[in-house]
């Protein structure tokens, strides 16, 4: 990446900076096409992009060494003081590329403690959005022992915790378009105040914030935002919805987008996410399902996606038959649960997570090729489930490696948040689609999103190839026979049982998370819920059900595990604190592995898995790696 963008002043005066908008709105602003793969030589670090070095050490303790291509250029331009609009790609680290200079500057400037209102606002979508950014922000704080106040607000909170919360008052809020709207007209925050001391506006997430119903709120909020304060805009996809909140909040920003624009695919999905897809009947799914689990053909962790929240209980009674633990997540679901059940998930206590997404209700409607009816406002959404619930959007899922849409997501730009769970930062992941001949249609949206024309065959997703039509037709009976017994009665009782369960969960865990925050073992989100227990023989498939082909791939995809330093029996311990730095591979990955590897067919080798972040294994699909073995920093074998 060339080397531009990177003379960062640390801290603006007021002045500069109104002097800087009044040149922006002269000035064309440039649009600034980040490469993403970096040449090494030009590679920056986190010093040279001018942090200063409580926040490097902090990100250090976090096993964060390197900024990702967006937080090299984005970054210099936010210490300068410009107003940015980033698009990168889902787990681009778009969240630190903002987080990082805007606590340099509040550092910097120790806010005047004079000022009755915050000075930095962060807007996101979700308060499960909310959640992660206070936590990392905080983590950050905390990491560099500076005396800063954040508190997050969201509508659940009573009137009189958002007062005490905004007492102080604090330095950042994290919040919602809406839920700041609320505390502005009820004299919580004072515009005034606020129009004096607001220095910074974050708006994350930005591609779905009017999708969620907020355009009035931010309509309303941005009369309330100085000229001079800096504005900043991230998104992972661009849509009209993001053009409007630039006119709307923005004075002429520079546009980052990553990486260059001219390759669609690349443009929307990460490089490090591998897309397969399996072409079967609806009815079919269960069967496919239960042989990509069951024979272990993908790598956990595993995200599964539905379209509604009965399938993923008839998916969950499903699974329990045959002895595979899950749990559901779904905007049904007490807040306090879904923290946890997320939470627990990222802390790997479980391994497969069955999650409806919002597709049906919070759709992408920004979109235009989805006719899915826009919300007009958050009045007009009201329903049971909770509007400002958000699984897939921008939710930092922790070393989820497959993502399987079991339905089909309803649009394309759902697509694109559903996978992007996978493959964050330099992890790599996989995605395994099983689409339905009623679901084609949206497969073929989803690849002319990527550039692709209906007539070709799909260059960037895949046909699966580790799952032979043998090892799926010798589980075809058990399967059809378990799928016969989960009833429509059956699934409605667990739906409710699960939710009184989770509501009792939830008040135990608001009393007990606030003394032991760390307990996350507590509470089992994975724990059985159908009431005929599951048959002992169902548990394992027998041997003479096994192919050997599917046999080998599975011995592949074990492989691949124990090459990124997993394995069943250290989840656990990764839990209690081992940190994700500590797997050493080199303790569960034994030459004989490579050679395993590197003999397996050329289409087994075609799941580019392998990469254990920059150490790592090397199996470059679909032709052999000329390099095979294992580096770890600072330890050649
Ligand atoms: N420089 C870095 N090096 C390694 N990991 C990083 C780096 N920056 C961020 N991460 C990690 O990458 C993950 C994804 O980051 P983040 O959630 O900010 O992505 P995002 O671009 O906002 O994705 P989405 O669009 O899905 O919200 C997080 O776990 C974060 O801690």
């Amino acid at each position: 990446m060339a080397k531009r963008n990177r003379n960062p002043q640390n801290v603006n005066s007021e002045q500069k900076q109104e002097q800087e908008h009044e040149q922006q709105k002269v000035e064309d602003k440039p649009v600034v096409a980040v490469e993403e793969e970096q040449d090494e030589e030009l590679e920056q670090n986190f010093e040279e992009l001018g942090l200063e070095p409580r926040l490097i050490r902090a990100l250090s303790k976090k096993s964060i060494e390197k900024p990702t291509p967006i937080q090299s250029v984005a970054i210099p331009l936010i210490l300068e003081g410009k107003d940015v609009v980033a698009r990168a790609k889902t787990g681009s680290g778009k969240t630190l590329a903002y987080l990082l200079p805007l606590l340099q500057k509040l550092i910097a400037d120790s806010p005047s403690k004079n000022s009755l209102a915050p000075s930095t606002i962060i807007l996101v979508p979700t308060r499960e959005l909310c959640q992660q950014v206070y936590s990392e922000v905080t983590s950050l704080i905390e990491l560099c022992r500076v005396q800063l106040k954040v508190v997050q607000l969201t509508s659940t909170m009573s009137a009189s915790d958002m007062k005490t919360a905004l007492a102080g008052p604090p330095d950042i809020i994290v919040s919602t378009p809406a839920c700041v709207q609320t505390c502005l007209s009820k004299g919580m925050l004072q515009s005034k105040s606020l129009q004096e001391s607001l220095s910074t506006l974050v708006l994350d997430e930005a591609d779905l914030l009017l999708s969620y119903g907020y355009e009035d709120d931010i309509k309303a909020l941005s009369a309330h935002v100085p000229k001079r304060c800096q504005c900043l805009l991230m998104s992972a996809t661009s849509s009209a919805d993001v053009e409007k909140l630039k006119k709307l909040i923005l004075h002429n920003p520079y546009i980052l987008t990553l990486p260059e624009v001219g390759d669609v695919k690349d443009d929307i999905i990460p490089k490090n996410v591998q897309q397969f897809y399996i072409s079967c009947s609806a009815r079919d799914k269960l069967v496919y399902i239960l042989a990509l689990l069951k024979l272990e053909l993908v790598q956990k962790k595993v995200l599964i996606f539905t379209n509604s929240i009965d399938m993923s209980f008839r998916l969950k009674l499903f699974f329990e038959q045959f002895g595979i633990k899950s749990a559901v997540l779904n905007a049904e679901l007490p807040q306090n649960s879904r923290q946890h059940i997320l939470e627990a998930f990222s802390a790997g206590l479980f391994d497969y997570l069955i999650a409806t997404d919002d597709s049906q209700s919070a759709e992408e409607s920004n979109d235009k090729e989805s006719h899915i009816p826009r919300k007009k406002s958050r009045k007009h959404s009201k329903r049971k489930l909770d509007a400002e619930f958000g699984v897939v959007r921008g939710i930092d899922f922790k070393d989820v490696h497959t993502v399987v849409n079991f339905e089909m997501p309803q649009t394309a730009v759902g697509y694109v948040h559903r996978i992007g769970r996978t493959g964050r930062a330099y992890n790599s992941g996989a995605s395994v689609s099983l689409v339905s001949p009623e679901e084609f249609e949206i497969f073929e949206e989803i690849k002319s999103l990527m550039g692709e024309n209906d007539t070709e065959e799909s260059k960037f997703i895949a046909p699966f190839p580790l799952l032979s039509k043998n090892a799926v037709e010798s589980l075809r009976y058990r399967a059809e026979d378990v799928a016969r017994s989960v009833t429509k009665i059956a699934v409605r009782e667990s739906r409710a049982q699960d939710l009184r369960n989770e509501i009792l969960n939830s008040e135990k865990l608001k009393a007990h998370f606030q003394d032991n925050p760390k307990d996350l073992d507590l509470l089992k989100h994975d724990k059985t819920l159908s009431k005929k227990a599951p048959a002992s023989h169902l548990r394992d498939v027998p041997e003479y059900l096994l192919d050997p082909t599917t046999q080998e791939a599975s011995k592949i995809v074990k492989l691949a595990r124990a090459a990124m330093g997993y394995s069943n029996s250290n989840r656990r311990k990764v839990f209690k604190g081992k940190s994700k730095r500590n797997r050493n591979p080199l303790k569960t990955f034994s030459a004989a592995d490579v050679n395993v590897l590197l003999s397996a067919p050329l289409h087994f080798q075609s799941i580019r898995c392998y990469h254990i972040c920059n150490n790592v294994v090397l199996v470059q699909g679909p032709k052999r790696s000329h390099k095979a073995g294992m580096k770890r920093k600072g330890n050649d074998e």
